[in-house]
């Protein structure tokens, strides 16, 4: 967003990284031939080695460096891991010795620092054996706490920066840092540390990298809702037929039930049997008839339904009252007549249990309540049942340009806009994301909208946070990440994802959990970031893929509101599926005709894969595009307003002409 000069100290650190590559490569290629493991670990190795030299080059100016160094233990947790005091550590070991000494002596505080940060490394085999904890520690002698602090935030950035040189190593990258400050007066503090410094990029990833999140994440745990609050859930145990349906043999026509065997002529109607009657109806005898409605059941003697449609009265002479009630469905002294074909027994009944036998699992384990589904399970006696959680979904927007139209919902709204209100000022953007994704969750994902599931909500499943706008600094950014983490199983977050020295999110989801990946080959929505989170605050209730894989995520959406538009549906909608109970497949994909609609045709991006907003029609047996959407900058919104599809357009020269074949998500 806004660009600062670099400082020197920023230089030297990229040149250091630029060397910390080339000692990778060439550390890559004479390893080329031993086990992969083995090649890790010296990357590993490497990677700390070149810690040492980062840290001390880029030490700021009037801090002398003591002694830098770097710890040589991996340390298998998932939590922090601290340096503790190490006996092999000369310069600590002389400050120890320097603080008894003085300990008589007031003085002034020699402080020291100790780092260490959490490096996933994914490069052998998947997600979760192979985290390690990179230990990289450094002390450094400084005498104020305004040197103290210098040194943490360079000590923070040269760690960020080796970390990012690392990453065609370590595929996956994951920062966190505690400081731990110590003092030869005995006092000590541990720090919480950001990484503050993202001004190099993370690798970029295919569209199909997205794809990594079904794997990342696991199902959010059980919930038992009464089945009216339980749409567009996920089954965790099935809805069993506790009894047949139809419990009866029960006439699918309104007519007479016959016995077949008795064949066509003319018979006394002795019953009415409706719909609803208590208990079985009386046996029918043979010579005689019995009027029935649809669903009614079917006496025992009769074993076909003849269609109203298909008979004819006739009344005995002298009996007007019989006739009426003949006449009126009811029994009587009339008959039937039915025509000359003779009926095939169970014409017009459907048999016990013919559309679900008892025992047989109505809705499986993990299909969504679909309103059908709703429907079989209330037929079936069902009123409550176990879903999985639908998760609470935390929107905020970030960006000291930004206002809330509406007033009052954002923190940095201020109302402008509305009928009453003076205009923004002319530098102010107007909030569009989370109005935008607030309506794109009630749209796709009700259940997580609290609007439009109360029900679900009020029983603990499901929610939508708003937390309004935040502004473009550090510390907010981190503080609106943690408050959110303790409330939401996904934080959606627009703007502030990018490059800009005003871009905080990267760091601030770095630091608040395990980013999976920090930039999409795809146009628009570069740097969408995506991160697992870890939940504060005690254990969670156990999912039912309780693997330890986590159950909260982040995404960082780009500012640019189409940009923020295709990564919901891209990734947001995939999360969201994954932590309901789904499979996160993500949007359906279908090939797309372009169309004379589609105006010129649709332009291709030179280097990137474009997901182009564009109105689909089904037309002569295949989707044709209808509408190319306009202007496709990630800054216009307008491009997605009718947009029921995403057309996938490889990079290249010139425009998809008309007529030819495309793939497309359809939204
Ligand atoms: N040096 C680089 N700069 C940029 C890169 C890059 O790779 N290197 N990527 C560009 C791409 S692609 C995108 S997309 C944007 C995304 O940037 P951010 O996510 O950091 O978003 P901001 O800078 O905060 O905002 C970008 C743009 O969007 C407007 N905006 C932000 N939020 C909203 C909102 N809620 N409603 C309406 N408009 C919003 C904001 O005012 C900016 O105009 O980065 C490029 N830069
Ligand atoms: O990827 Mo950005 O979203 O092109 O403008």
């Amino acid at each position: 967003m806004h660009h600062r000069e670099r400082s020197n100290q920023q230089r030297v650190t990229r040149n250091l990284v630029s060397n910390q590559r080339s000692q990778k490569q060439s550390l890559h290629s004479h390893d080329s031939t031993r086990p992969h493991r083995a090649r890790t670990r010296a990357r590993m190795d490497s990677i700390r080695a070149s810690h040492s030299h980062a840290i001390a080059a880029a030490a700021p100016a009037g801090v002398q460096p003591a002694n830098t160094s770097v710890g040589d233990a991996f340390v298998s947790s998932s939590k922090w891991a601290h340096y503790s005091r190490s006996p092999k550590n000369p310069a600590l070991n002389q400050l120890q010795k320097r603080a008894k000494s003085a300990s008589t002596t007031p003085q002034k505080p020699i402080w020291n620092y100790f780092a260490t940060v959490g490096v996933r490394d994914l490069s052998e085999n998947g997600c979760r054996s192979n985290v390690k904890w990179l230990g990289a520690s450094a002390n450094q002698r400084a005498e104020s706490r305004e040197e103290i602090d210098n040194v943490i935030r360079t000590l923070q950035k040269c760690l960020w920066v080796c970390l990012l040189a690392a990453r065609e190593t370590l595929q996956e990258i994951c920062t966190r840092m505690r400081v731990r400050v110590t003092n030869n007066t005995g006092s000590n503090e541990e720090r919480d540390s950001q990484v503050t410094d993202c001004s190099l990029p993370p690798p970029v990833v295919s569209l199909e990298a997205l794809g990594r999140l079904r794997s990342a994440l696991a199902p959010l745990p059980p919930v038992r809702l009464p089945l009216a609050a339980a749409l567009h859930h996920t089954l965790v145990k099935p809805i069993v037929a506790g009894a047949p349906q139809p419990p009866f043999a029960a006439s699918t026509r309104d007519g007479y039930a016959v016995a077949t065997a008795d064949g066509p002529g003319t018979w006394p109607v002795v019953a009415r049997l409706a719909a609803g009657a208590a208990g079985p109806p009386p046996p029918l005898d043979r010579g005689t008839v019995a009027y029935i409605t649809t669903g009614a059941a079917v006496p025992a003697g009769a074993d076909a339904v003849v269609m109203v449609e298909d008979v004819d009265f006739v009344f005995g002479a002298d009996d007007d009252a019989a006739a009426a009630a003949a006449a009126a469905g009811g029994a009587g002294r009339g008959g039937r007549r039915a025509g000359g074909t003779p009926l095939a027994p169970g014409t017009h009944i459907r048999p016990v249990g013919s559309d679900v036998a008892a025992g047989e699992v109505l809705v499986p384990v993990g299909a969504r309540l679909t309103p059908a589904a709703i429907g079989v399970a209330a037929a079936a006696g069902v009123t409550a049942v176990t879903v999985t959680r639908m998760p609470v979904v935390g929107v905020l927007s970030t960006g000291n340009e930004l206002t809330d139209a509406g007033g009052g919902g954002g923190g940095g709204g201020g109302g402008v806009g509305a009928d009453d209100s003076p205009p923004p000022p002319a530098a102010a953007v107007l909030d569009a994301n989370r109005p935008t994704l607030l309506a794109s969750l009630a749209a796709v994902t009700p259940a997580c909208s609290s609007a439009a599931a109360p029900a679900a909500t009020a029983a603990g499943s499901g929610g939508v946070i708003d937390y309004g706008i935040v502004r473009d600094e550090a510390d907010a950014v981190a503080a609106a990440v943690a408050t959110a983490r303790d409330a939401v199983d996904v934080l959606i977050t627009s703007g502030g994802v990018s490059m800009g020295d005003a871009d905080h999110v990267k760091p601030a989801l770095a630091a608040a959990g395990t980013i999976l990946w920090g930039r999409v080959a795809i146009k628009p929505g570069k740097p969408l970031t995506a991160a697992t989170l870890g939940r504060r605050g005690g254990p969670r209730p156990s999912s039912p893929a309780d693997d330890g894989r986590p159950t909260q995520v982040a995404v960082g959406l780009p500012g640019n509101p189409a940009s923020a538009f295709v990564g919901f549906h891209l990734v947001v909608r995939s999360a969201i599926d994954v932590l309901s109970g789904g499979d996160g497949a993500g949007l359906p994909r279908v090939d797309v005709t372009v169309g004379s609609g589609a105006g010129r045709g649709v332009a291709r991006d030179r280097g990137r894969l474009e997901l182009v907003r564009a109105t689909v029609a089904w037309r002569d047996g295949g989707y044709v595009v209808v509408d190319g959407g306009g202007g496709q900058q990630s800054s216009r919104l307008t491009s997605a307003v009718a947009a029921n599809a995403l057309l996938l357009v490889e990079p290249g020269e010139g425009v998809v002409g008309v007529g030819e074949r495309l793939p497309a998500y359809l939204l």
